[in-house]
């Protein structure tokens, strides 16, 4: 499955207090698997809930997302949940790692209760490796700077071998070096692994080096612009 998505006149309003807020609204946007995405914009302009609804956590109140053609947000809890181990992994600006667990065993976790065509334990030391940190194996999250933690919950992101990464501020915690560090190291999963990357950002600079940028405003798209990458 290559897994392109679609977005047809996408909505999504929550209900709170009696008021009701469009956190996005109107969006009609393709992506190619393989794409590398900046979502960028100001605070509450929707960028967390078209993460979010991109990767199936909640569903639109209007509107379709089509997943190779595909609306999957329409099937039982099962088969969503199973799409969504199959094709998505995501990191957060919080990194979400289990405190008792070690570095292994957190990037392990999503495999857990998983049939899976590889050795676990083998994938597992493999994705360590990609993300630099082999000899951090049985470090406790507590015993690790805050870029090691994003790496460790960046390989378990991708543990899976997700067709697509959804990165929501995942450098928001960390000084503008490390985010650096952690944009690239992105960025070479996106070449090496081939897995689209949505990467929601409040760093102008790190958006820019995207190939594709989409801005956000009060809940629409004002911009999606492709170019050459800067860096
Ligand atoms: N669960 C919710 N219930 C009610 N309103 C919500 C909920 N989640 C988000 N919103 C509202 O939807 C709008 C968009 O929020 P969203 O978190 O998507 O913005 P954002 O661009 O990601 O912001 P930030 O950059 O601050 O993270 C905001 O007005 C927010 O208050």
């Amino acid at each position: 499955m290559s897994t392109n998505i679609e977005c047809i006149d996408v909505g999504k309003s929550y209900l709170g207090d009696g008021i009701k807020t469009n956190a996005v609204k109107n969006i009609n946007l393709k992506f190619t698997k393989g794409e590398f995405i900046s979502i960028v914009g100001p605070s509450g302009s929707g960028k967390s809930t078209l993460l979010s609804l991109l990767g199936t956590l909640d569903f639109p109140t209007s509107g379709k997302i089509l997943y190779d053609g595909e609306e999957i947000v329409k099937k039982s809890k099962k088969t969503i949940s199973d799409f969504r181990f199959e094709h998505i992994g995501f990191i957060f600006q919080q990194f979400h790692l289990l405190p008792t667990l070690t570095a292994l065993e957190n990037v392990l976790s999503p495999l857990f209760a998983r049939k899976v065509s590889y050795n676990k334990i083998e994938r597992a030391k493999e994705v360590l490796a990609q993300v630099g940190l082999s000899d951090k194996a049985n470090s406790l999250p507590s015993q690790l700077s805050g870029g090691q933690q994003q790496r460790i919950a960046i390989a378990r992101a991708i543990v899976h071998k997700p067709d697509w990464l959804l990165a929501d501020e995942p450098t928001g915690n960390l000084d503008s070096e490390t985010g650096d560090t952690i944009f690239e190291l992105i960025q070479q999963l996106n070449q090496q692994e081939g897995c689209g990357v949505f990467f929601v950002t409040h760093d102008p600079k790190l958006a820019t080096k995207a190939n594709r940028t989409i801005t956000m405003k009060d809940g629409i798209v004002i911009s999606d612009k492709t170019g050459e990458r800067i860096c």
